[in-house]
């Protein structure tokens, strides 16, 4: 479908108040872009609890709120396909706004308390984030999806809309997890410096150990859950815009005996051993949530939650071997999970959009530094708000 189609549906969708999302995956090799939308043909807000039902899913933070789903069979699908411009050849002041002393002295105060519960070895890490409001003039969420699209080729881009729920966008760059038909790859993001024209940088202590939390516990969570035949990249530098992040990828195999043995179940069995990881929630992971839960004062909603697409069927063309050449029609059906935690991102209001930042806290965090790390952060949207 062209594009000015693909955004005239979304237009009418949104006009008529039924629930919608749009997304393009990271586009890692090419120029090229697959930009997909449900359009959800009624208003009801359905849940998914099982993970077993296709369709996207959008889950906030919090573990004890319910997961919404656009349900593949409820929704009119269409795609466009996008012509990239390479992400570093997109230029653009940088973008910090106004930012008020008093959510800078908030947040520093924030960090320093947590600060001294890692000292007191009360835990070992843990995320702390904020919200900041930027006023918005004529920009609604499509023009504003169309702007992250073109400017973030590497992330997973998307606006998701339910009239009884809300607006949300984003540009994040961090994988949950993927599982296609049994293979299952994650990634263990965390540690952040502001990125100044080098993929060439030194990487201090604290950012170091703060990523090997996260590998550390992905590790030993997915043994758990049934994955194996682990393997693990080196810890490498990624790019997320204006940022530069440690990365170590994860790989493993759905172990066909684990239990329980129904493929769903098992799905679920997975996102729960993963979610939240210690990149956006902490360790000790229940230590971590509490603390987060009454100290941050405010509601996090979907930010740090996850989302992405659940159990999509996706036809696979075999290869040509002796045997299916003999039946060139022959394909498979695999079902695949895509799921991306939901990081540099907003929330519509009238008027306004509010940004949601956080960085991971340890014990030899310096809250001037964290703080700025959050004003950094908030330039992936800024860039495309303040434009
Ligand atoms: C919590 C956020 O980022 C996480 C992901 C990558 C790097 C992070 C860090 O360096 O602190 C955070 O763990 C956020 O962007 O709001």
């Amino acid at each position: 479908m062209p594009e000015a189609d693909f955004f005239n549906k979304l237009k009418q969708h949104f006009e008529m108040q039924l629930p919608f999302v749009a997304y393009r995956k990271p586009i890692l090799i090419g120029n090229l872009g697959t930009v997909t939308a449900f359009l959800q043909q009624d208003d009801y807000l359905n849940y998914t609890e099982a993970f077993s039902e296709s369709g996207f899913v959008f889950a906030p933070f919090d573990t004890s709120g319910k997961a919404i789903l656009f349900p593949e069979n409820a929704s009119e699908k269409h795609i466009f396909e996008q012509v990239v411009s390479d992400e570093a050849a997109v230029t653009g002041k940088s973008q910090k706004g106004q930012i008020s002393e008093e959510k800078k002295s908030a947040h520093i105060e924030l960090v320093r308390k947590a600060v001294t519960a890692l000292q007191a070895g009360e835990m070992d890490k843990v995320v702390l984030s904020r919200r900041e409001e930027v006023g918005l003039q004529q920009q609604g969420p499509l023009k504003l999806f169309n702007e992250l699209l073109k400017t973030y080729s590497t992330a997973f881009v998307y606006c998701w809309f339910h009239p009884k729920v809300g607006c949300w966008l984003g540009a994040t760059p961090e994988t949950l997890m993927k599982l296609e038909h049994n293979q299952f790859k994650t990634m263990a993001l965390a540690g952040t410096q502001k990125f100044q024209g080098s993929m060439e940088v030194e990487w201090g202590e604290k950012e170091k150990q703060e990523q090997q939390f996260v590998t550390d516990s992905i590790l030993e969570n997915l043994k758990a859950s049934g994955i194996e035949a682990l393997e693990i990249s080196e810890p490498y530098t990624a790019k997320a815009g204006n940022l530069l992040h440690l990365r170590t990828d994860i790989y493993g195999t759905l172990a066909s005996t684990a239990v329980p043995r129904n493929g769903s179940a098992r799905l679920a069995n997975i996102i729960s051993a993963l979610h939240p990881t210690p990149a956006v929630g902490g360790l000790p992971k229940e230590k971590a949530r509490k603390f987060i839960l009454s100290e941050e004062h405010y509601d996090r909603e979907f930010y740090t939650g996850f989302l992405g697409e659940l159990n999509l069927q996706k036809n696979m063309q075999r290869s040509l071997t002796r045997r299916n050449v003999e039946n060139l029609a022959y394909r498979t059906v695999k079902k695949e999970t895509d799921l991306y935690v939901n990081l540099r991102c907003m929330k519509i209001e009238a008027g306004k959009a509010v940004l949601f930042i956080g960085g991971g806290i340890t014990k030899d965090s310096v809250p001037e530094d964290e703080w700025e790390e959050t004003v950094n952060k908030a330039e992936t949207m800024k860039k495309v708000l303040l434009k």
